[in-house]
């Protein structure tokens, strides 16, 4: 199984930092010189400045009309580095991570992805992106609503998360936002790292591949861990791993057309029975019924984690909310629009032209030949 994570902007370069941390091959984008220098673990090498031309180094300040131009611009400069990260073995899935409400991320990132669908057909394109959250204003609802409908006619599945959820801890807006960062990095190593590994019944590339293939809709990776001897039931275990700090999504997982499951605990708490109960259960409670699982036992393990994944959702509220804000944002812009061009054409109707005000008003071009030759005529008439 190989994956490449490939961060764009800000938000997307912070969290690919954190997969290079745990030895992922990683690639980061951006428009701000700054921000690429910031990054403490993607190798120098790895580290592109695109849109240097039209930004001079400095960002897009949230356009994401600049971040797309800039991704254009320089997009065989960025197609010819991963060119040469991937080489001669494929790479079965490209994560794209980004923050969807600013301009670089939510710009630049569609134009990868259909870049990197057309050169590698036979690999996957998954977005992992950042909602933003409700205070931030207008515009990067707008640019998150865009993003997110360009990428899902583009990616195989988007994996979001709705930053309006940091809100319910109590820690100041950076230490959250590393905190979801380590959250978001967390949950999709730890299902990589169970994937291709030997266990009682495993899951291969191919599995989560299927798994993640599901036309542009919303995936999302639950996670759940728990001291072996305090499991009562590994359904509920399950279960919980969507719920509480489940998801960063709000999601209704019974829309979901596929899952994952993976386990990996002592052998004692991994029983047959449980594990056919957890799953006749999940297999149920989703509507495509189709789930693909993975056991890890492991005699050393005092504790039992569980890594879950869902795809093929189109029910969220939080994704809902965003698009139904930007619609109507939209709406009204352009009716307002409308109307200030009424306004103004109703305002302005009926004025002169300066020509019609001012009489005599024709000019003469003092350098035609015309002009030149009455000048003459008049000067000899002088002399005469
Ligand atoms: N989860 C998470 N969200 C972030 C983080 N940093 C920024 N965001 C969110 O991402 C959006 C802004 O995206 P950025 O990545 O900062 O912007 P950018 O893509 O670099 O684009 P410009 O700054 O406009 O050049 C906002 O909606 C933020 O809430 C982060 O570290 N983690």
């Amino acid at each position: 199984m190989r994956a490449l994570i490939i961060g764009i902007g800000q938000c997307g370069t912070k969290i690919a930092d954190l997969f290079a941390l745990v030895d992922f091959e990683t690639l980061a984008v951006n428009t701000s010189r700054g921000d690429l220098e910031y990054l403490k673990h993607v190798p120098q090498d790895r580290r592109l400045l695109i849109g240097e031309s039209i930004t001079g180094g400095k960002g897009v300040n949230a356009n994401p009309l600049l971040g797309r131009e800039a991704m254009k611009r320089d997009l065989p400069m960025v197609m010819k580095k991963i060119n040469s990260i991937v080489g001669y073995e494929d790479v079965d899935i490209f994560f794209l991570t980004f923050g969807f409400g600013g301009g670089t991320g939510a710009g630049g990132t569609p134009v990868l992805a259909e870049a990197l669908k057309e050169e590698y057909p036979d690999s996957l394109v998954v977005a992992i992106g950042a909602l933003p959250l409700r205070e931030e204003g207008i515009r990067p609802t707008i640019n998150a609503a865009i993003t997110i409908d360009k990428l899902s006619k583009i990616a195989d599945s988007i994996i979001a998360i709705d930053n309006n959820k940091l809100k319910e801890g109590n820690d100041d807006i950076s230490r959250a936002y590393e905190r979801i960062n380590y959250t978001i990095v967390e949950r999709i190593a730890s299902l990589l790292a169970l994937v291709d590994v030997p266990g009682e019944q495993t899951l291969d590339a191919s599995d989560l591949k299927f798994v993640l293939k599901a036309f542009g809709s919303f995936a999302t990776v639950g996670y759940a861990k728990a001291e072996a001897s305090k499991v009562k039931s590994l359904s509920r275990l399950i279960i919980k791993s969507f719920e509480s700090e489940g998801l960063y999504l709000d999601a209704n997982i019974e829309s979901a057309l596929y899952g994952l499951v993976a386990v990996h605990g002592p052998p004692e708490v991994l029983k047959a029975g449980d594990i056919f109960e957890a799953l006749d259960y999940l297999t149920n409670k989703i509507r495509g019924k189709q789930i693909f699982r993975g056991f890890y036992p492991d005699p050393r393990e005092r504790e039992v984690e569980v890594v879950t994944l869902l795809s093929g959702i189109y029910d969220s509220k939080s994704i809902e909310e965003i698009v139904r804000t930007a619609k109507e944002y939209a709406k009204s812009f352009m009716q307002a629009k409308k109307e200030a061009e009424t306004k103004k054409s109703e305002l302005l109707s009926g004025l002169p032209d300066f020509d019609d005000l001012y009489p005599g008003g024709e000019v003469y071009d003092v350098s035609s030949p015309r002009l030149e030759e009455v000048a003459k005529r008049l000067r000899r008439g002088a002399h005469d």
